[in-house]
């Protein structure tokens, strides 16, 4: 891990050291030039990793998490973080089996869980808040790659994502061939559509328009008083999408409650208020936009010719009830990176969310890839 002066301490409730989890920091103390210019002039990315990286670095596995996701992909819920690991039951023999390889999990850069974000503090000691600069998802994949060099991996033996975090997977198979061997895109487009940059606008508006945002500079506020509705209403407006129209229907029914809500409606506030105790507004809206700038296709010639250049033997899935990221888009991935072969499509009533949850079904793709 590459350390370095002129950085601030780092950030969150895990300490350099701490043991089994193997979680750790890059903290790169160069200047990362941003693809909308300008740069930031350092960045810390909070990863953790399973099993051992072998003698010839052959056995790396990079696995990307999603919108409000971080590194905790496996393991119980612990002091100083929340909830237990995204896919849990993913880091086992026949699947991303720790004897075998060095799987590796970072936070993603604009991301609060360790990684530098928003509510990180600046090289003056104080949260970025609105100095914070527009990332893309190029930006990230950068870090990431920055990240990679630090450990010595020249080149992965995969790299999985799903939603924002196959963005960055599809990314880094573009713009960094060669050092992708594998791939497995689960759940996310080529290029995020109008219809996905539109389900996020009110997200931002709703976040901005709270009073408790204060143009992003709110870190310093007294506790509770940050744009808490703001970002409640964003992810109950996500969530939905997240989910599909017939598990909604068939589970919440139009039953109201004895509180008077309808029980979707309750649904949709308990995720809300689980979001907004763990996750930093300043994080969502950077990663959100992030996710909208999303598209390999830009300045490479356009999504087509981009894809030509991966040459990562890959596996593509959609959810068959995603309404968010509709099939059409892991087709076109499938169609277009070279020997992606047929579209696997999760079959599920889950919705986007799918991805999160099918973990039997993402296992065998896994092992698809991985070769057992
Ligand atoms: C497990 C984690 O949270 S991983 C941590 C990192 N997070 C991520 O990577 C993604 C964030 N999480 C998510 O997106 C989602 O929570 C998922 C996909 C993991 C959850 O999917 P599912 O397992 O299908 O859970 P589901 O959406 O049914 O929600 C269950 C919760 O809703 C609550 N709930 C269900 N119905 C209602 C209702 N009518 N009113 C109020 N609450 C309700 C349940 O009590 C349960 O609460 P809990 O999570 O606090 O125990
Ligand atoms: N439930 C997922 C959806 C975004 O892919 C998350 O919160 O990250």
């Amino acid at each position: 891990m590459s350390t370095v002066d002129g950085l601030p301490p780092a950030t969150g409730a895990w300490r350099e050291g701490d043991p089994p989890g193997r979680r750790s920091w890059l903290r790169h103390g160069r200047a990362l030039p941003l693809e909308r210019g300008g740069a930031l002039p350092g960045f810390q990315l909070a990863y953790e990793t399973w099993g051992t990286l072998n003698a010839d670095r052959s056995n790396a596995v990079l696995v990307l998490h999603a919108l409000t996701g971080d590194s905790h992909l496996a393991g119980p819920a612990q002091p100083g973080h929340p909830t237990p690991g995204w896919w849990n039951s993913l880091v086992q023999p026949g699947a991303l089996d720790p004897d075998r390889y060095f799987v590796v999990v970072p936070n993603v850069l604009g991301g609060c869980q360790g990684s530098t974000g928003p509510a990180a503090p600046a090289p003056d000691g104080q949260p970025w808040g609105s100095r914070w600069p527009v990332i893309t998802v190029r930006d990230q994949v950068r870090a990431e790659v920055a990240l990679a060099d630090a450990l010595g991996v020249d080149r992965w033996a995969a790299v999985l994502g799903g939603s924002m975090g196959g963005m960055r997977a599809v990314e880094w198979a573009v713009g960094e061939p060669e050092r992708v061997a594998a791939l497995l895109l689960l759940a996310c487009p080529a290029a995020s559509s109008a219809d996905q940059i539109a389900w996020t606008y009110p997200q931002l508006h709703a976040i901005r328009a709270d009073p408790g945002w204060r143009g992003g500079d709110y870190h310093a506020a007294a506790p509770g008083e940050g744009p808490h509705r703001g970002l409640g209403i964003a992810r109950r407006i996500a969530h939905a999408t997240y989910r599909s129209e017939a598990e909604l229907s068939s589970r919440f029914g139009r039953e109201p409650q004895g509180d008077g809500r309808f029980t979707v409606e309750s649904y949709l506030d308990h995720h809300a208020g689980k979001l907004v105790r763990r996750f930093d507004a300043g994080s969502y809206v950077s990663l959100a936009e992030a996710m909208n700038s999303h598209d390999v296709g830009r300045d490479r010639g356009g999504v087509a010719a981009a894809l030509r250049r991966v040459t990562a033997r890959t596996v593509v899935a959609g959810v068959s009830s995603d309404r968010l990221y509709p099939l059409w888009q892991q087709r076109e991935l499938a169609e277009g990176i070279p020997g992606a072969g047929e579209l696997h499509v999760i079959d599920s009533p889950y919705g986007h969310d799918a991805f999160l949850i099918e973990v039997e079904q993402i296992s065998a793709l896994v092992k698809e890839l991985l070769g057992g």
